[in-house]
């Protein structure tokens, strides 16, 4: 519950619709009041009519109290539909009011939630799964807008009505009141069970909902293999088997759910024998008139849809702190990269590694062991090593993706913990391992780390890369549709627009990481032939498990295991015949062999 405290903000926030719905649910409840007791005078006044009829029958003018009757049923029935219509439009205002403030909320939370999961470091995200982050934004939110909606408004209604209907009942008649409302707590009771249950196989009815799109959504991704390897049917059975799962625990809620309606009807029904028992018994004695029982059989109505509200509303308000707690979990997540002087000065692109080490958080594996080197500014630098030498995480610290466990690295003599993050950032194009493109336009995508999109420069960025002529050749060029309902690139031709992408934006310093592995070693070369002119100037780090891709640097540095184990020129290091030579015979030869 107390979870739900942090968003009384909220509240606060759009406390003018919270009052108003207040004020238009108290109005509401008098027009509900009024007519309960319109009915008793109406009655009353009928029977009472109705003995004097009898007498002026015998006596003559028994014309004149027809229509005197008449007219006053006619006055009466007008104010109670006067009456019905304003709470009608009352409860219409309640709605636009409580209602209207729960998706105002919903929208806020949705904005906080995901503008804080973007100030969140990589770390969060390997620790917690899409899905999970997707669920809490949309399942979790949703929940907690159901308290502030459904859960308020009748949360609400309940505290103004009980007191007005229950304290006017008691004036009117105490032991009637009493035994009229026994089975209504048991009434709030059961619904809580009920609606618990409702809740619980609902649930489940959603998890295998999940494990059927997911498997329908394989089935068609993956047609081609399923066809290839003649599965059809095995892959309609298990649909099949999926399904039937999804049947049986739909129908287990049916079977809940047809619970619901005879128990509220069979509770009410209770109340109003009870009312109708023991006020009879009382009209039979004389103490109250007919009137009363109309009357009390309406106010017992009235509450009977608050009381099976209150067990509804408390599983409401149970599940959405649960969720609002999961949402809490994530939002209290700090980001511990801060900046330590956000200086935005301008960067040339020198850069030194001092004895640089890192542990993983999570994982505690140390992928760099006490590195030291350093590159000067428009000087290009290769790192080779093999496959888990802690290459990629060289280039992470150096985005600031993480920090160093121990040891800093400089940029213009600066430490990079001393720079305003976006601002390092912006000054690194950085080509990723794992290509990700946006369904967008190729143009967007070039043109995705500027806040303005010049056409010259994103073409001149893909003659660069290398991938303008394939982008001309699409029938729409730039404006070609990546993704799911656009064309697919090749592995090639995605990674040479990631790589218009990062120098699209002309940074100082130019990293690479091991962007070049899904091309052939041809087009690797003509690539970075390409590039060669890109590079000219600004500080470039090629990360690559490749040695025909270190060839062209300046200086190359060997990692092995985490360590820093060769440094030098390509010259340098054939002559050293140590792991890089090595690397190169073995490396050279395959492609002999291949060719
Ligand atoms: N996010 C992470 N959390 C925990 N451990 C990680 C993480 N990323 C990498 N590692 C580990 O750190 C070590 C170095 O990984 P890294 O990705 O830097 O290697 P790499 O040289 O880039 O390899 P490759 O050429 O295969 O990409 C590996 O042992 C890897 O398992």
């Amino acid at each position: 519950m107390s979870s739900l405290w942090r968003l009384n903000k909220y509240l606060y926030k759009y406390k003018g619709y919270l009052l108003l719905g207040i004020l238009f649910t108290i109005i509401s409840n008098i027009f509900v009041m009024i007519p309960a007791q319109l009915v008793r005078i109406a009655i009353d006044y009928v029977v009472e009519s109705f003995s004097f009829y009898q007498m002026f029958e015998q006596g003559g003018g028994a014309e004149n109290i027809r229509s005197a009757f008449l007219d006053f049923i006619f006055v009466f029935g007008t104010l109670i539909l006067a009456m019905a219509f304003l709470r009608g439009f009352f409860l219409f205002l309640i709605r636009q009011t409580i209602i209207v403030m729960s998706r105002l909320i919903e929208y806020d939370l949705k904005n906080e939630i995901f503008e804080h999961y973007q100030k969140l470091p990589l770390s969060f995200y390997r620790k917690n799964s899409t899905g999970d982050l997707m669920a809490r934004i949309t399942e979790d939110v949703s929940r907690v807008r159901m308290y502030f909606g459904p859960a308020l408004m009748y949360g609400i209604n309940l505290i103004v009505l009980f007191p007005l209907v229950i304290g006017y009942m008691l004036t009117v008649n105490v032991p009637l009141t009493i035994y009229s409302l026994l089975p209504l707590p048991v009434l709030s009771i059961s619904i809580y069970v009920v609606n618990n249950m409702i809740n619980e196989r609902s649930e489940k009815i959603q998890r295998s909902l999940s494990g059927l799109s997911t498997f329908v959504q394989e089935s068609f991704s993956g047609i081609r293999v399923l066809k290839a390897f003649v599965r059809e049917e095995d892959s309609s059975q298990n649909f099949e088997a999926v399904s039937e799962e999804y049947k049986d625990k739909s129908i287990s809620l049916t079977k809940v759910q047809s619970l619901f309606f005879p128990l509220i009807m069979g509770l009410i029904g209770m109340s109003t024998i009870i009312t109708v028992y023991v006020g009879g018994n009382q009209v039979i004695e004389g103490a109250i008139g007919y009137g009363v029982i109309a009357e009390f059989i309406l106010y017992v109505n009235m509450l009977t849809w608050p009381v099976t509200s209150l067990g509804w509303v408390t599983s409401i308000i149970q599940r959405a702190a649960a969720s609002q707690t999961r949402i809490n979990e994530f939002l209290d997540e700090q980001n511990h990269i801060q900046s330590e002087e956000n200086l935005t000065l301008d960067i040339e692109g020198a850069i030194s590694f001092n004895h640089l080490s890192f542990v993983y958080p999570d994982s505690g594996i140390q992928a760099i062991k006490d590195i030291s080197f350093s590159i000067a500014p428009g000087e290009s630098l290769a790192i080779i090593g093999t496959t888990g030498s802690g290459k990629s995480t060289l280039a992470n610290l150096l985005m600031r993706m993480y920090d160093s466990t121990s040891g800093d690295i400089f940029i213009d003599g600066k430490n990079i913990k001393a720079y305003d993050i976006s601002h390092l950032r912006k000054n690194i194009g950085y080509v990723p391992q794992d290509v990700f493109l946006f369904s967008d336009t190729i143009t967007n995508n070039i043109g995705f780390g500027l806040d303005e999109i010049p056409q010259e420069v994103v073409e001149q960025a893909a003659k660069d890369a290398d991938v303008y002529q394939n982008i001309i050749d699409f029938p729409k060029g730039f404006n070609t549709k990546l993704g799911e309902r656009g064309i697919t690139l090749s592995g090639g031709q995605k990674q040479r627009v990631s790589i218009a992408r990062a120098i699209a934006k002309d940074p100082a310093i130019l990293l690479l990481d091991d962007c070049l592995s899904a091309v052939d070693t041809k087009t690797e070369n003509v690539i970075l032939n390409a590039l060669k002119g890109i590079m000219e100037g600004r500080t470039s780090i090629i990360i690559s498990h490749r040695v025909s891709s270190a060839k062209l640097a300046d200086k190359i540095i060997v990692l092995d295991d985490g360590h820093l184990v060769e440094e030098g020129s390509h010259e340098v290091l054939m002559a050293q015949k140590g792991v890089y030579a090595e690397l190169y015979e073995k490396q050279t030869s395959g492609e002999a062999m291949e060719e």
